[in-house]
């Protein structure tokens, strides 16, 4: 079997990862973090593009990492107009709505496709993203609401929670076509999504507001409340709620969920109001997306850094596990997400897809 050599590139919030692999396996991966400042002084994410990249190059050299024989880029999309699931190649179109997030998202993985892009130009190889936070796949039935003209589109980890649904399925000896699953991804936003025969048939939008309280999200919240609140506020500020400063940034300033457990641990009552109020947010999520699957389901999965806190898990095992089995994927799949996304189309096992610019979903004629 040809052994394919895929370099990723995954641009957070605070830091950019990158990883090569060869033939399945990671030869090199590392981690830059940014200053926060550095990433203020660009007035926007693409703007951060040549410095980010310039980072990227001197981890490289500093770890004499060659990107020679490289088969293909992958970089984490974002900035897309809603798309199905898969892995699309890098083209003018992609880049032009990833530079200027065309979809008015504004998230640091739009830069993973500009990035990509760039190197696989001086390196001769492909390009592509794979399951961007813009794949939208929700059924019929969850997009119309109760204002006329008002549809649901959803922005969520994608990458992370198909490659948890992929890998669990092979667990079961079966395909991610085949099975159901309500899938999270447990990190400083919070993604619970229910996946029916290999579509993300339902999910909250946590770059609009819905979906359980996370550390830098407000969640869902009532709108009639949210009306009284945004009396006397600018409309920017409100936004940045849903995305950036809701959530435990909201009440407490932090934004790192360790350092609210360490708190509550040493008897924060606040703090531990907090974590338990996100915790039964998120299982009250899981709840709704079982009966969007109607209760048919072969596992809840949870991905994400707080996985890593076992009474997370306990607690959710403990709310929703007459639902289906939980099962715990702490941490994240994206850079193997990427690296695989790319081998199945080298490999011709899935077949590459065309980005068409236009939002998969456009209203009802009705
Ligand atoms: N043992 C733990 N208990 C609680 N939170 C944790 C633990 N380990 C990591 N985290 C939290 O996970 C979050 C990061 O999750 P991650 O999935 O990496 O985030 P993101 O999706 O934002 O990239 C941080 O808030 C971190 O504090
Ligand atoms: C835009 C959806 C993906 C997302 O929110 O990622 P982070 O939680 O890493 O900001």
């Amino acid at each position: 079997m040809e052994t394919f050599k895929i370099f990723t590139v995954n641009p957070g919030s605070t830091s950019t990862k990158i990883a090569l692999f060869e033939g399945g396996k990671e030869l090199f991966s590392g981690n830059v973090s940014h200053d926060a400042r550095k990433l203020a002084e660009y007035a926007t994410i693409s703007d951060q593009f040549a410095y980010r990249k310039e980072t990227i190059d001197t981890l490289l050299i500093e770890n004499k990492i060659s990107l020679d024989q490289v088969d293909a880029f992958v970089g984490r999309g974002g900035g897309l107009l809603a798309m199905d699931g898969g892995t699309y190649e890098i083209d003018d179109l992609v880049l032009d709505h990833a530079t200027r997030g065309a979809n008015g998202v504004q998230h640091p993985a739009m830069l993973g496709p500009q990035i990509a892009y760039e190197y696989a130009k001086s390196y001769h190889a492909k390009a592509f993203v794979v399951n961007p936070p813009d794949v939208d796949e929700l059924q019929d039935l969850a997009r119309m609401t109760g204002i006329k003209g008002v549809y649901r589109v959803i922005h969520l980890h994608a990458l992370n929670l198909k490659e948890t649904a992929i890998r669990h399925a092979a667990s079961l000896g079966r395909k991610y076509e085949d099975c159901n699953f309500i899938v999270c991804h447990i990190g400083g936003g919070i993604s619970v999504s229910a996946h029916r025969n290999g579509k993300m048939i339902d999910g909250f939008d946590i770059v609009g507001g819905e979906g359980p309280m996370a550390p830098t999200r407000c969640g869902s919240i009532s709108v009639a409340d949210l009306l009284k609140y945004a009396q006397d506020k600018d409309l920017k500020d409100l936004r940045s709620l849903c995305t950036k400063n809701g959530g435990f940034v909201n009440h407490t300033g932090i934004s790192d969920a360790l350092e609210l457990t360490n708190r509550a641990k040493e008897g924060d009552k606040y703090a531990e109001m907090l974590w338990n109020t996100m915790v039964y947010q998120i299982t009250k999520c899981i709840g709704s997306m079982a009966a969007a699957l109607h209760g048919k389901l072969d596992g809840i999965l949870l991905g994400g850094g707080m996985v890593y806190n076992e009474d997370l898990v306990a607690q959710i095992k403990e709310a929703c596990e007459w639902i289906a089995p939980v099962t715990a994927y702490p941490g994240e799949f994206e850079m193997e997400a990427m690296a695989s996304g790319a081998v199945r189309v080298l490999s011709g096992e899935e077949e590459v897809k065309k980005y068409s610019g236009v939002c998969n979903f456009t209203g009802f004629d009705f």
